[in-house]
């Protein structure tokens, strides 16, 4: 039996077929991104080591740091998990094609060739959705929810092939989709973190991006660059979602939004890419940390070939033209992953590639669910079939080398201030209740004079206490947005700025430089905006303490009295607490990091270019320096 090395991408891949520029850029892979689990192409080894999810670890594995209290946590290094799954519709006797589910390889009988994956699965009807998902999509959907991953699964595979089936499934054998939201659910009812959940569901028809969601006429919405989630749609609805019931019937409203037509493979074939976003934040006010994490799910429309429509066959060319697009994108990051080289990424050859983007290049945990005929069937030749899932096979074996490094979306929430506004709050809502109480009973027995001038003082607290609570959240405020422009400077730094480095010329590289400067120059803006806003709400809060009347103390009984110069003092208490400026410091020093790794990158450019080296040079300086 011959076994088809995952390696030989050559052939297949006319445009690697140039490889020396990519040769010249050899980089070394830090330490910490060497763990790959076992490879399947060591004779004797085709298959991964028996876990239900291939390359992710379980969430005690040792491959996956435990979670330090730190803003920035050592990567996930592993493989892209790859699956295959039959359609059990399609399966004839005379299929040319073997399935060893123990094993884990499919094999072609006609010509011995044979492939390993993470998981294939048998041919079988009773072979549900649960069953699939259990084994191969659960683990992922948990490191999502425990650990603050993102994870994105996407089905892949010719017209018909079942990739609807399974992510969306049935009454009797719900699909991924359903799957995931119970998980969701039933984490979120056992959980004591605060969560809060949103929604956004998506389709790339003919290249242009529509919302699901929209009531109206949100079609060819444009891509940008998002601080915290990568590469994300302007304008698209992100509903937040309060119940199960909710989520579940937004989704079904945008299946019906879905373009999907009778074609001569499949009488409902879905004729765009469909992308389902979970976006969920949970809060543990415990340990003062909070994680935020993305679950992607992606129906991807069928390859296929010519159709005896006019409009499936426009339709079918914006279909091959992506699926293309993925597949060149899929080649090169295999390859570089496979040979420790960097080339440049083409994502932005179609709107699938580039909001798979941040999932492919290391912002989420990846797992593809390809979806095979093993037989003929009817309107198609058998060849036909069997190339196409040839085609498929390859694409998975090729993904299945991909090697993503993944962060943790899970931060220290700043414990200090957060304890403060619990305080606060706490100190708050006791005054509210000491007020009404005060209220009911001076009501009660008639007096008024003593107990007015009492509740004249707690309502003053009240107003005190409020407007420092205001301040806290201002500050906290603050804080996250000092993550998010940490956040930017990462996402800049590793999707796109490498890139563009890569594949550019001097001028284009000044360009970049400039731009990245620029993007520098609005980091201190910002921060320098900040600070000054934070300083005139102190201003404003202690000038409003200091216009406040004088009380008379005189007519406050003893009791109170006390009571009020406790909580004067726990205030002057809570105000020193407020003067702590360390994060801000904190966040101050790493910005000014990063103007000296702007402004020693610009001086590396400049030396460069004073050298006169050529634009491919083997020492060219820039390609590493911006390598994090
Ligand atoms: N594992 C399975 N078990 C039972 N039926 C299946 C399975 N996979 C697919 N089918 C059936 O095969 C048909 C085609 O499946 P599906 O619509 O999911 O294909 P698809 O890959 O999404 O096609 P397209 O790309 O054209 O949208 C459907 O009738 C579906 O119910």
């Amino acid at each position: 039996m011959r076994t088809r090395s995952t390696t030989s991408h050559g052939s297949s891949t006319p445009s690697l077929a140039n490889p020396p520029r990519s040769e010249m850029r050899r980089l070394e892979r830090p330490p910490s991104r060497t763990f790959r689990p076992a490879s399947p192409r060591h004779p004797g080894n085709r298959s991964r080591p028996g876990s239900s999810l291939g390359s992710f670890p379980s969430s005690d594995s040792a491959n996956s740091r435990p979670s330090t209290p730190s803003f920035r946590q050592e990567p996930y290094t592993g493989n892209i998990a790859v699956l295959i799954r039959p359609n059990p519709q399609s399966v004839l006797p005379n299929s040319p094609w073997s399935i060893d589910s123990i094993g884990q390889t499919i094999t072609n009988t006609t010509d011995f060739t044979s492939y390993s994956f993470d998981n294939v699965f048998p041919a079988d009807a009773e072979c549900s959705n649960r069953f699939v998902y259990d084994r191969a999509g659960s683990e992922l959907v948990k490191k999502f929810l425990n650990e603050g991953y993102n994870a994105t699964i996407f089905a892949y595979g010719m017209t018909g092939s079942g990739k609807t089936f399974s992510m969306k499934g049935n009454n009797s054998d719900p699909g991924f989709v359903q799957l995931a939201i119970d998980d969701l659910f039933a984490k979120i009812e056992s959980d004591s973190r605060e969560y809060s959940v949103s929604v956004n569901y998506l389709e790339i028809y003919n290249e242009k991006i529509i919302d699901l969601l929209s009531t109206g006429s949100a079609t060819d919405l444009k891509i940008r660059e998002d601080l915290a989630y990568g590469n994300c749609v302007v304008g698209v609805n992100s509903p937040s979602i309060t119940s199960k019931d909710q989520l579940l019937q937004l989704i079904r409203k945008g299946d019906t939004n879905r373009k999907t037509s009778v074609t001569d493979y499949n009488h409902r074939s879905s004729r765009s890419h469909s992308i389902l976003q979970i976006r969920v934040s949970a809060v543990d006010r415990i340990r003062c940390r909070e994680l935020n994490a993305t679950l992607s799910l992606c129906d991807l429309a069928g390859s296929e070939r010519a159709t005896s429509s006019l409009e499936r066959l426009k339709e079918g060319a914006y279909i091959n033209k992506s699926l293309l697009a993925l597949s060149t994108v899929i080649n090169k990051l295999s390859l570089a992953s496979t040979t420790l080289t960097a080339d440049h990424i083409p994502y932005r050859d179609s709107k699938l590639t580039r909001l798979l983007q941040p999932a492919l290049s290391g912002s989420s945990l990846v797992l593809i669910l390809c979806t095979v005929h093993l037989g003929s069937g009817s309107g198609l030749t058998n060849q036909h079939r069997i190339s196409e899932t040839y085609n498929t096979l390859r694409f998975a074996a090729r993904a299945k080398d991909i090697v993503v490094s993944v962060n943790k979306n899970q931060m220290n929430i700043d414990e200090d201030l957060l304890r403060l506004v619990e305080t606060l709050r706490r100190t708050i809502e006791t005054q509210k209740n000491e007020i009404t109480m005060l209220k009911q009973s001076s009501t009660f027995s008639g007096e008024t004079n003593g107990n007015s001038v009492e509740l004249q003082q707690k309502e003053m607290q009240i107003g005190q206490l409020q407007a420092e609570l205001a301040v806290c959240n201002e500050r906290l405020e603050h804080f996250a947005r000092l993550t998010d422009l940490q956040k930017t400077e990462t996402i800049m730094l590793k999707n796109d700025t490498v890139n563009d480095i890569l594949g550019s010329g001097a001028e284009e590289l000044q360009m970049i430089m400039a731009n990245f400067e620029e993007f520098h120059r609005r980091l201190n803006y910002e921060l320098e905006e900040s600070k000054l806003y934070i300083s005139q709400l102190e201003m404003q809060l202690r000038n409003a303490l200091s216009h406040q009347q004088p009380v008379h103390r005189s007519a406050v009984p003893k009791e109170y009295e006390t009571r009020i110069k406790d909580q004067e003092e726990e205030i002057w208490h809570l105000k020193e607490l407020l003067k702590d400026k360390d994060h801000v410091i904190k966040s101050l020093t790493k910005t000014s990091k990063l103007r000296r790794l702007a402004d020693s990158t610009n001086t590396d450019h400049r030396k460069w270019q004073a050298s006169g080296n050529e634009k491919d040079s083997p020492q060219r300086p820039l390609g590493n320096s911006f390598v994090i």
